[in-house]
């Protein structure tokens, strides 16, 4: 009971008005579809009796009336008309639940994508600490898987609860109105089966849960690291070892999935056993308190008929309940869709026609808030500069080109553009004028000309402005070589291309989008001399524009363009040298 309260306190943060009220009508209509399922069920047992029974219709009342309200005047035609309504009352029945099914699903399936796409739009928004601190494995999990089960295993679980009861309910009132003992010695003796097989077996369904929860981003991490990390794994010769990791998540999985199984088949065998026990006591029970053997088969038969019906309705509530259990970690790891994810874009955009500037900044990562990588730091970049960082590993030069980029909230101090703090400005406008390549370029399983054009649609590429960017990127003879020009194929994460060539559609990517801001993080350091020439090169022709260029190098060959260079040591500027 208390999972139950549990889900539905989460769901009810979670859904907004329109998917309550989404809910509400998805439980309506299986109510319905259950309902007409039981009321065409009833309507069977008649027109067997009519066909089987002699003189049914002279001593049934119900079955009398309608043959008189009908006009019928021979037996034959009535028993004709009834099989054949009975014939379409089914067939409407079952259109009717072909149609609630669909409805159910739709509106089931649109509570999945909702879930799904503002959890990604948290995600996005908690910034680059959040997206570097969790695992991304499990973030998709979550986003897909986790509102998949969550639309279908928890909100479907508690609506089939609720419908289920309520059928159970009333059919146990309509046994009682027949007799009320036997409904209290079947839920004596039925009652007690499952309730101690729930009792014993949520918390365990739940760590199911939980480990599958766990296990399954990890299996992916895994896969994902072998194909990825394919040449490292031939050169280690650590294949057997990737494998045997796999082996092991893929046995755990097996564990976890099979007794989940198992658990699963459990209330069917249970209903079953249960089944068997209650006709037994209800013959002992007419042996020695039902006189007449008519009056046995009519209570058997009635039992019959209810245990036909709410058997499944036990075994749903079962199934229900365990797939509640199973997927409790859900209200855990998708705690954040209590936060609506509230993105408010301010209204002035950034002009950029003067400086960047940070004035007396401190920041620490939130994981460590009293170590501060820069503290009381200060810098100024003026618009047309090209500029050069240096410094040790572990000196801040990445921290810093993130706090230029905006991804990093500061703990203390101002960043400011034109002396106007960026938190004033829609940081979109920001981005539009900002480039920025690094060391491992992001590149998409396309052609060169959708790189460039990096998320727009191939209708809308300018194919003029691409083939003139790869120019100023110093591609225009790879480009021309290829056989399909800017159309060839470059494979997953440019793997059909040199690491040079990738830097280089980076850069053409900054120029494609009119960047006035371009960042350069490590971009030449994993590139051989002669390769790294040509990109120094690259950034020397853009130099001389009149664009804003900020370079994180290793080697202080590729800074020989630069106008002057910082060296960083310890978030502090240890000189400043002047190179123009
Ligand atoms: N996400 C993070 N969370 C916590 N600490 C971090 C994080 N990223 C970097 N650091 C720490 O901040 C310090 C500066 O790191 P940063 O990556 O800026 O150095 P770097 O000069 O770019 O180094 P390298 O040249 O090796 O890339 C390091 O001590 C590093 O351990």
């Amino acid at each position: 009971m208390n999972n139950i309260i549990k889900a539905l306190k989460f769901l009810n943060k979670i859904l907004n008005r329109k998917d309550k009220k989404n809910a509400m009508l998805v439980a309506l209509a299986m109510l319905i579809n259950v309902l007409s399922d039981l009321l065409s069920l009833a309507l069977v047992l008649p027109v067997i009796n009519l066909v089987l029974t002699d003189d049914f219709l002279q001593k049934n009342d119900s079955v009398k009336y309608l043959y008189d309200f009908f006009g019928f005047w021979q037996e034959k035609t009535f028993i004709i008309a009834t099989c054949l309504s009975l014939f379409i009352i089914f067939l409407i029945k079952n259109l009717l639940s072909l149609w609630i099914a669909r409805f159910q699903i739709k509106h089931i399936q649109n509570f999945v994508n909702n879930n799904a796409l503002q959890l990604l739009e948290i995600y996005f928004r908690k910034g680059l600490n959040y997206i570097k601190n969790n695992n991304s494995n499990k973030l998709i999990f979550n986003i897909y898987a986790g509102s998949q089960r969550l639309g279908n295993n928890v909100l479907l679980s508690l609506i089939n609860l609720g419908n289920e009861c309520l059928i159970i309910l009333l059919i146990t009132i309509s046994i009682a109105l027949y007799d009320i003992k036997i409904v209290m010695l079947l839920a004596l003796l039925i009652t007690p089966f499952f309730l101690i097989f729930y009792r014993k077996t949520k918390h365990k369904i739940s760590a199911l849960g939980y480990s599958l929860n766990k296990e399954t981003p990890k299996l992916n991490e895994y896969l994902f690291q072998t194909f990825h990390g394919y040449c490292d794994t031939v050169v280690s010769d650590t294949f057997p070892y990737q494998k045997q990791r796999i082996t092991d998540k893929l046995n755990t999985l097996k564990d976890i999935q099979t007794k989940s199984f198992l658990y699963r088949l459990c209330p069917t065998k249970i209903i079953e056993t249960c089944l068997i026990l209650s006709i037994s006591t209800i013959v002992i029970y007419g042996i020695y308190f039902i006189d007449s053997k008519e009056q046995l088969i009519t209570l058997i038969g009635i039992f019959f008929l209810a245990a036909y019906r709410t058997m499944p309705s036990i075994n749903r509530i079962m199934i229900a309940l365990m797939s509640l259990n199973e997927n409790l970690f859900l209200l855990d790891t998708l705690k954040d869709l209590n936060q609506k994810a509230s993105h408010e874009e301010k209204p002035s955009t950034v002009k950029f026609t003067s400086s960047l500037k940070l004035e007396n900044i401190s920041y620490a990562f939130p994981d460590k808030p009293h170590d501060f990588i820069f503290e009381n730091f200060d810098l100024e970049i003026k618009k047309g500069e090209t500029v050069g960082i240096i410094g040790s590993s572990g000196s801040g030069k990445t921290t810093l080109m993130n706090i230029l980029l905006g991804f990093y909230p500061l703990s203390k101090g101002h960043y400011l553009i034109d002396e106007q703090d960026i938190e004033n400005f829609n940081k979109n406008s920001f981005y539009g004028k900002v480039g920025y390549v690094q060391q491992n370029v992001y590149l998409t399983d396309s052609s060169i000309a959708s790189n460039v054009a990096y998320g727009q649609n191939e209708n809308d590429f300018d194919r003029d402005k691409i083939k003139h960017c790869l120019e100023q990127a110093q591609l225009t003879e790879f480009h021309l070589t290829q056989e399909q020009g800017i159309d060839s194929l470059i494979g997953e994460n440019g793997v059909k291309i040199s690491g040079g060539q990738r830097q280089r559609i980076g850069i053409a990517r900054a120029l494609y989008y009119d960047a006035e801001i371009l960042f350069f993080d490590e971009a030449t350091s994993a590139l051989d001399s002669q390769t790294e020439d040509e990109i120094t090169k690259a950034i020397e022709s853009l130099s001389k524009t009149n664009l804003t260029i900020i370079i994180i190098a290793h080697r202080i060959s590729t800074l020989k363009h630069t106008d002057y260079i910082i060296e960083l040591n310890n978030g502090r500027i240890q000189k400043t040298l002047e190179q123009k």
